[in-house]
């Protein structure tokens, strides 16, 4: 077992370049399943919800080959074997494993998915849609048991917006008999990406992007190439690394338009943000202005974001609010800022940060993925050395982390923990 550590308060300076999207890539890759040939996708980033979802189509009995530059699934010889249990309980997004599953052999049998802990992440919505479409869906000791005698077109309206209900139904419904409309659907950039995938599959999909995406069904699927989209959540980590401690910093392989929210808020807190067509420059500036910040459905500001920015906000002066709309519980990160230094509290749904605060190095321990992050931002600004543990989270998101910050000047390595430390870690 590994641990982060950083000395703080290196100026960073050059370029990173963002890895493809990872709320593309596992719908991206359970998406494949669907097709009768080979699919390969361009630029999936390396972390380890990639590799789990790729082991599990090893498991049933696809073939999963990962490249840095591209990724080969073949699905010819994929079979419909249960998977109630085991890796499927480390990601979020194994639940598309259901909406593929059910599309192409009409039954699948899934445990509930793992993921970040946030606070209630029900998927009520998720079933709703595959019911819809004349799936009989039941829970059994916590694995979901999906069987149709054949999926039927059907108009859905979510009562929630969610990502993840809009990407499962579009898996179930592209080779369904007839018209799904999918009324209320949320437009993540994602969302498009993988519209974009299943159309060069032969899927016939219009909508997606907006609110209401109707989707025909067709007999079969075939493989394609297709090239990921870059993650926007990783540009937006690398622009706030940037804001708070980038001499000039230039964040590559991005798209401006997907980052329009946090462009917006930082630059109202005084940072400088210039963006071009696949680029994006950021520098800190030595008095930054407190903002207050709501995480909306895209294209608001993003929740995923909300917890490394709330980092940046220790070094704002005044009173800063960030309320979280879409998680009840994203604030794990809080506890362990204020043993960095940073005055910071949680009321409610919404975290107040008082700056400018000279954070200082600590233990801390990320406990979910976008926590890990807002501990390395921290890491960077703090005053001595950061040690930080839970990196098997970091990794479920984030590409070559150390590398790209120790390419931009930043002090940072893992190192391996001794037994004393896992231990310690175990019991607390
Ligand atoms: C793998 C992936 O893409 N993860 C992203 C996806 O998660 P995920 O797809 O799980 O998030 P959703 O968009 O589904 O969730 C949004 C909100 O709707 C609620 N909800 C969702 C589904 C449902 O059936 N019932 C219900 O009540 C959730 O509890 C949450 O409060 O979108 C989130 C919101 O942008 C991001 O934080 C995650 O990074
Ligand atoms: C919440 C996240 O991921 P997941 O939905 O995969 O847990 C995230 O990427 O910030």
């Amino acid at each position: 077992m590994e641990k982060l550590k950083i000395v703080g308060g290196d100026l960073l300076q050059g370029s990173v370049r963002i890895s493809g999207a990872k709320n593309s890539a596992v719908a991206l890759i359970p998406a494949a399943i669907l097709a009768n040939s080979p699919v390969v996708i361009e630029g999936l980033p390396n972390i380890s919800d990639v590799h789990v979802l790729g082991q599990l189509i090893e498991e049933i009995g696809g073939a999963f080959h990962f490249d840095e530059n591209e990724v080969v699934i073949d699905p010819s010889h994929i079979v419909s074997m249960p998977l109630p249990n085991g890796k499927v309980k480390k990601l979020r997004a194994s639940y598309y494993l259901m909406g593929a599953m059910l599309g192409r052999f009409k039954k699948a049998v899934i445990g509930l998915p793992g993921g970040c802990h946030l606070g209630p992440r029900p998927i009520d919505q998720h079933i709703k849609g595959f019911e819809a479409l004349g799936a009989k869906v039941t829970n059994e000791q916590g694995a979901i048991y999906l069987r149709a005698e054949e999926l039927r077109g059907a108009r859905i309206y979510l009562d929630v917006v969610s990502v993840g209900a809009t990407i499962n139904i579009m898996l179930a419904a592209v080779l369904a008999k007839g018209r799904t409309i999918i009324e209320n659907a949320a437009k993540e950039p994602e969302i498009i990406d993988v519209a974009t995938l299943l159309t060069n599959m032969g899927a016939r999909i219009k909508g997606a992007g907006t609110d209401v995406i109707r989707i025909d069904g067709v007999e079969q699927l075939h493989g394609c190439r297709h090239s990921i989209i870059p993650d926007r959540i990783e540009a937006g980590t690398y622009m706030i690394i940037g804001a708070a401690m980038g001499k000039e910093m230039i964040i590559d392989n991005v798209i401006p338009q997907h980052l329009e929210a946090v462009i917006a808020k930082m630059r109202e807190m005084g940072v400088v943000v210039e963006t071009s067509d696949d680029q994006i420059f950021v520098a800190t500036k030595e008095h930054l202005r407190a903002v207050d910040i709501k995480t909306l459905v895209y294209p608001g500001f993003p929740t995923d974001l909300q917890q490394p920015f709330t980092s940046l906000l220790t070094k704002a002066s005044g009173t800063s609010i960030v309320t979280d709309t879409i998680y009840s519980a994203r604030f794990k990160h809080i506890d362990e800022l204020r043993r960095m230094n940073a005055n910071v509290k949680v009321e409610g749904r919404s975290a107040i940060i008082t700056g400018p605060s000279r954070l200082q190095g600590a233990k801390v321990r990320a406990t979910d993925l976008r926590a890990g992050a807002a501990l390395v931002v921290a890491g960077l600004m703090a005053e001595g050395i950061t040690e930080i543990t839970g990196l098997e989270h970091i990794d479920r998101g984030y590409s070559n982390l150390v590398d790209k910050l120790a390419n931009l000047g930043a002090t940072i390595w893992r190192e391996q923990m001794t037994e004393q430390e896992i231990e310690q870690l175990k019991n607390t």
